[in-house]
């Protein structure tokens, strides 16, 4: 795809751009990115990845191949309409949106090839894990477009549409949940005597080892887990003082939670009428 223009410039956009820069997925000089209002962080992209901003006329719309619709959920539907009276029939539209349906944005943005995605912001680095689906009549050729794109930031597997509120539960806002344990880990080090860059720097190893170890090995957690859990040693301590305080319920939760927000956001901002 020669033209890519960005809708929105916020975190995940940035992630997004980032990867595919780097991995030279695409050339630099034609991805396009705009946003709402604020211009320094338009500046900062500009500067860092070497990409071109939309121009006040948005005349750079016109020609786009791809679409990158990157809003929050709740702006998506005035920047549809501020858009669509630009856009030509044959782009394609790839939104990392959470929750907002394929048809909330065949709506806004009249019926052509649209692709949902989610990614997480792993992007910036190349190692997204992404879920993507499709409308019925997006193009072959698009779609295989658009799965070496995002092949280029991570994996990335296809999934049945409904399937994306479980995805962004899981790996959407996977990232978070782990810095969330990092963050707890590090204090409780801290607590426990460690210098915190010695903390941090044994945290990063012992997240990093242990993907890996899943990735490398294929064997099942649970068994890995058992590797390390020595009868009566520490790791039997630790584990059931995670059990007593209802680790397995808590992150049964917090899936299921992610899961029903990301169906809340996609029924609040799903209802677009069309503008065109
Ligand atoms: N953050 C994450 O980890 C992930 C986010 N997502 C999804 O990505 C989307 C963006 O999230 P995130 O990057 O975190 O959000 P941010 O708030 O960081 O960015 C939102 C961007 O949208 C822009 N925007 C708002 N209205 C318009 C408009 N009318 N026209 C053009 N641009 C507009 C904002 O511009 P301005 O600043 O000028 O107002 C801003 O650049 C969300 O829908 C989210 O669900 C998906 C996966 C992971
Ligand atoms: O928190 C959010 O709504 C977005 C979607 C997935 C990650 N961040």
């Amino acid at each position: 795809m020669e033209k890519i223009v960005f809708v929105g410039a916020g975190s995940m956009a940035e992630a997004v751009i980032a990867g595919i820069c780097k991995q030279k997925s695409v050339d630099s000089s034609s991805v396009y990115v705009m946003n709402r209002s604020d211009d320094d962080r338009l500046r900062h992209l500009q500067e860092s990845y070497g990409i071109s901003l939309v121009s006040s006329n948005r005349n750079e719309l016109k020609s786009a191949d791809l679409i990158v619709l990157a809003t929050k959920p709740k702006d998506v539907q005035v920047a549809m309409e501020q858009i669509v009276p630009l856009i030509k029939k044959e782009t394609v539209v790839l939104s990392v949106l959470a929750g907002v349906p394929i048809s909330a944005i065949e709506l806004g943005l009249g019926l052509r090839g649209i692709a949902r995605s989610m990614p997480n912001t792993s992007a910036a680095i190349g190692k997204s894990a992404t879920g993507v689906a499709w409308n019925s009549i997006i193009d072959k050729k698009d779609k295989q477009q658009i799965l070496t794109l995002l092949g280029s930031i991570g994996i990335v597997v296809e999934v049945e549409e409904d399937q994306l509120h479980a995805v962004t539960a899981l790996s959407g806002s996977g990232p978070a949940y782990v810095y969330y344990l990092a963050e707890a880990l590090e204090k409780a080090a801290i607590q426990a005597g460690i210098d915190q860059p010695i903390a941090r720097e044994l945290i990063i190893q012992t997240l990093d080892g242990a993907a890996s170890m899943m990735q490398k090995t294929q064997e099942e957690p649970d068994i890995l887990r058992k590797n390390v859990t020595s009868p009566g040693g520490t790791t039997e301590a630790g584990i059931r003082a995670l059990s007593e305080g209802g680790f397995q319920e808590a992150v049964q939760s917090c899936i299921q939670g992610a899961e029903t927000r990301s169906r809340e956001l996609g029924k609040a901002n799903g209802k677009v009428k069309s503008s065109s």
